[in-house]
């Protein structure tokens, strides 16, 4: 069975060991039913609070050993902190899971433990402990076997699912094509061309958020793969000579397969989500059917044929050489002949590019329509450098654009694609904090939420007008301290992000043609604006949240016009709507 090595000892743990002990005890007494009955029913309490105490009363004792102290243990109204798990499951939205965090932080401080039903389970946005986490003591933290065990099926043996030496082995094989060299703005620059000039512009609302998760899913694989997903009659297809001769033997399952690779993808992410919410018992919850095995064969149909084709250009490709004509695919068919592993390397790739591609232009766009005056420096700079439409958008261009740069990283601190991460302890680890004070200790096999979003949101660390939209604290010459260690979008130390060079291409040259496209808009007085009349019911922020007093912590201290989420990344609840218009009265 499914996830059986972590499932069958918990049901013991949980299910079987605390009656077995009470009937032991129940030998002492006199065996008469009611009393069994009991016994049964509080059996389940009484070991869960024995075991509960015993191994608080070990980690203080072996904190004291070390001259630590205990990460500060969240003390709940209930028994078992069972009002926070109730509260949890009640605010059902990851929004709500947001706001307690703060909330929790407010009164816990940067690190705490939430001892839910007597587990411990660390939060921490104290940027010295992710620090730790992620790079000083790195070899100890890791994602361990119980993730592994829940997205297995999805990601196969990747990089994003695997530690140690095997992970390294990933790095090392991935790490050359990552490389800038291997990422230029003018093969994305056509379809970001063509996806502006297919956006409506005589007033019509759209949902932006949705398009650009299918242009962020386009690029994905065009770099990968060197397939345009909307265009089947594209040269690449038609090109024999070099081995694209796929639309020849395209077949209508594969076709569907292409049509319906994005949904696929959120489907599996979604499942595995899932999983690692519901914890080690999550395959009870599978019995009857796996949601997994159709998206899987829809992914799988898509990549299949892509990797043989990619297997018969092999030779071609080395003795032509030609470095714009070789993808990331290339290069994994020249380091193994394990398709398997290449398919596996290529799932996990878009995974990882997709969605935090999207979340982050999302965001850019957003913050172009909430704060104008920002948005008119932007474009002034990029008038300035970049202005001209038939200047080809190169890398030189893009190194020319600081305030650009300055924006994106400002986007990233404030709306991070991923908010949170997790890791896991393999031994007992000593955390530093930013209190001072004796170091924390924290147990061996516990897990760790790294809350990247809350530390860069942070007054403590990025002082009093942390809430305010301003890439100018970005433009200093050399970057501080604060925005080195208080600014983990892209992650930290070993396992940082791979894609950078490609995500940071990709939002640039996007942000120079959307400021081409809003330019020559505005030369017939149209200008991007929020559509708040057509978010769809439920989704639009509410108004209480608009105002510092009212947001609780929440909507950037009142800030923000949209409701923003953690959905499997960041995003905006019910897309981010918006059209080029120049009614005013309409979208106000
Ligand atoms: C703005 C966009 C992006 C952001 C904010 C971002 C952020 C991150 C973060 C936080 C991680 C760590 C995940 C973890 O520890 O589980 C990560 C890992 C990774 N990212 Fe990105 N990413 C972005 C775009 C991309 C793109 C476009 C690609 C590929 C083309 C990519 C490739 C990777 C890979 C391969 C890893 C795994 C690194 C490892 O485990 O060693 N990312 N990214």
């Amino acid at each position: 069975m499914k996830g059986s090595k972590f499932l069958l000892p918990a049901l013991f743990k949980t299910l079987i060991l605390p009656p077995s002990l009470f009937t032991l005890l129940l030998l002492l007494l006199p065996p008469s039913t009611p009393w069994k009955i009991i016994g049964y029913i509080l059996s389940f309490p009484i070991v869960y609070i024995v075991r509960s105490n015993l191994s608080v009363y070990l980690s203080t004792r072996r904190a004291k050993a070390l001259g630590a102290r205990d990460i500060p243990r969240v003390k709940g109204r209930w028994p078992l902190n069972l009002d926070i798990l109730v509260d949890w499951a009640k605010s059902g939205s990851e929004e709500e899971v947001g706001r307690m965090m703060v909330l929790l932080k407010r009164r816990w401080g940067g690190s705490y433990n939430t001892r839910v039903l007597g587990e411990d389970q660390i939060i921490s946005s104290d940027p010295l402990v992710l620090k730790h986490v992620l790079l000083d003591d790195f070899d100890n933290f890791v994602k361990g076997e119980k993730f592994k065990d829940r997205a297995v099926d999805f990601l196969g043996d990747g990089i994003f699912n695997s530690d140690g030496e095997r992970w390294k082995f990933h790095r090392s094989l991935m790490r050359p094509f990552f490389h800038p060299i291997h990422i230029s703005p003018q093969l994305f620059a056509p379809s970001i061309q063509r996806f502006l000039s297919s956006l409506p512009t005589e007033g019509e609302a759209f949902d932006i958020q949705k398009d650009l998760g299918q242009l962020a899913l386009e690029m994905a694989i065009l770099w990968m793969t060197g397939e345009h997903l909307s265009d089947s009659t594209s040269s690449d297809h038609t090109r024999g000579e070099t081995g694209y001769t796929f639309k020849d033997d395209v077949s209508i399952e594969w076709e569907e397969a292409k049509r319906h690779l994005g949904d696929a993808m959120t489907t599996a992410q979604r499942v595995v989500g899932k999983r690692v919410k519901i914890g080690t018992v999550w395959p009870l919850f599978e019995l009857t059917h796996d949601p997994l095995i159709e998206p899987m064969k829809t992914i799988r149909t898509f990549f299949k044929p892509i990797i043989e084709r990619a297997f018969k250009r092999k030779g071609l490709t080395r003795e032509t050489d030609e470095r714009e004509e070789i993808h990331f695919i290339d290069r994994l068919v020249d380091a193994t002949d394990d398709r398997k592993l290449i398919e596996d390397q290529l799932i996990n790739t878009l995974l990882a590019s997709r969605d935090t591609l999207a979340s982050c232009l999302t965001f850019c766009v957003y913050v172009l329509c909430l704060h104008p005056e920002v948005g008119s420096k932007l474009r002034e700079e990029i008038r300035s450098v970049a202005g001209d439409e038939n200047r080809e958008v190169t890398k030189d261009v893009i190194r020319e654009l600081r305030y650009c740069r300055a924006y994106i990283n400002e986007v990233l601190r404030l709306y991070p694609p991923v908010p949170l991460n997790i890791r896991r302890t393999v031994r007992p680890s000593l955390l530093p904090t930013s209190q001072g004070g004796p170091p924390m200790y924290m147990p061996g096999n516990t897990s760790i939420i790294l809350a990247f979003i809350l530390m860069q949101r942070d007054p403590a660390v990025w002082g009093e007008d942390v809430d305010e939209f301003n890439p100018e604290r970005w433009m200093n010459d050399g970057l501080g301290k604060r925005e080195r260690e208080g600014y983990m979008s892209w992650n930290y130390g070993p396992r940082m992000c791979m894609g950078q060079p490609f995500a940071l291409t990709v939002t640039h040259t996007f942000l120079i043609l959307l400021s081409r496209h809003l330019d020559k808009l505005q030369s017939e007085h149209k200008d991007m604006r929020f559509a708040f009349d057509v978010q769809p019911q439920g989704t639009a922020i509410p108004s209480a949240w608009t105002t510092k007093e009212g947001c609780d912590g929440r909507a950037r201290g009142g800030k923000d016009r949209m409701w923003v989420v953690a959905d499997v990344v960041l995003a905006i609840k019910g897309g981010l709507w918006v059209r080029f218009d120049h009614d005013h009265e309409r979208t106000k």
